[in-house]
């Protein structure tokens, strides 16, 4: 299926999952409203939003397991309304709640998803064995899932979507219940998959964790998206300038060099040798330059990143329901 773009701001180079209208309809309530999103191979795209936005829904329709109630979506060329299998075995799915069978092992769970593919035998040993080391159940593999926690068995889904050799993983509320330690580990393993290519969609109420793995995010409120695009954008539209440089540094006319900067929107002077910029970009090389210039030294250089936690609370402040912005 080719979709024409609508609105070229929510287009992604090389999609690899393409949605236009989308909508999902419950009797008269649109839970899913009309939304439209590019997502680009190998990247990691965050959905994020209030409980009943509509992610899993959005989900559900990419997956053909909900019906698509108008608009279109496609998945790697694919129309999942109409060839559910077709996008079932390139794409892998971690649901919120994973079922497994839990009164098979790790290793059998992983084979019987293996053997539904049509691997041959040998195959599938193969790269169940290189899957369960990949996320670090190599040593129970021969465990019955019953004994897993939910780390094991998140991490077991993962698995599974690497037995699959899977061009996409969806996954929804992946860290929710992990604990710290099981957190970081997950999203270590998330941060492979997409070294390896693999284009990862995630939706997530942990917002320092999207932060920290997602290229892009999509911003649900009430059915529809009302931002999306990379934090630092976001942090722009919604903030004014999301990057917050402090220098410490001595030299004459050091404000107004740095006041000169590309993307720098404001500098207070903080104290004789404190500066306070703050900017749409990390401007911290051209800081530094800019007191080299001046003949100045530097003492110091510090930065506070735009944070996806003030951009959530500043949108939901002030936006009202349903006004759609793009960053990207
Ligand atoms: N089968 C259904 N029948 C009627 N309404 C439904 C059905 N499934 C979902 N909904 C409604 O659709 C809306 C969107 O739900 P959805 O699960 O997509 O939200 P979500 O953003 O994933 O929320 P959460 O963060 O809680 O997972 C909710 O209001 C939900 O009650």
């Amino acid at each position: 299926m080719r979709i024409q773009s609508k609105d070229s701001r929510a287009t992604a180079p090389d999609p690899v999952i393409a949605a236009r209208g989308l909508t999902r309809r419950y009797g008269a309530t649109a839970v899913v409203d009309g939304i439209d999103f590019d997502i680009a191979r190998g990247e990691v795209f965050g959905l994020l939003g209030p409980n009943g936005a509509g992610k899993t829904t959005t989900i559900l329709m990419m997956l053909g397991l909900t019906e698509i109630s108008s608009g279109e979506v496609s998945v790697l060329g694919f129309n999942p309304a109409r060839e559910p299998l077709k996008v079932k075995q390139r794409v892998g799915y971690l649901p919120d709640a994973v079922g497994f069978y839990d009164h098979l092992t790790a290793a059998e769970n992983l084979a019987y998803t293996a053997k539904l593919m049509g691997l041959a035998r040998a195959e599938r040993a193969h790269r169940i064995e290189a899957a369960l080391a990949r996320v670090g159940l190599a040593e129970v593999a021969s465990k019955r899932v019953a004994t897993f926690s939910r780390g094991m068995r998140q991490r077991l889904g993962l698995a599974e979507i690497i037995v699959k050799r899977a061009e996409i993983a969806i996954l929804d509320e992946p860290t929710s219940g992990l604990d710290p330690q099981a957190t970081q580990e997950f999203l270590g393993l998330i941060g492979e998959l997409k070294a390896e290519g693999i284009t990862v969609l995630l939706s997530s109420h942990m917002l320092d964790q999207v932060q920290r793995i997602c290229d892009r995010v999509a911003l649900f409120q009430g059915g529809r998206i009302v931002l999306m695009g990379a934090v630092p954008e976001l942090a722009v539209k919604v903030i004014g300038a999301g990057f917050v440089v402090e220098v410490e540094a001595d030299g004459l006319g050091i404000a107004r060099r740095l006041a000169m900067i590309p993307g720098v929107t404001q500098v207070d002077t903080l104290g004789v040798d404190r500066f306070r910029m703050t900017a749409e970009r990390d401007v911290r090389p051209d800081a530094a330059r800019a007191v080299v210039t001046v003949g100045g030294d530097l003492r110091r250089l510090s930065i506070d990143e735009p944070s996806l936690e003030a951009i959530y609370a500043r949108h939901f402040q002030i936006r009202p329901r349903g006004d759609v912005r793009h960053a990207a």
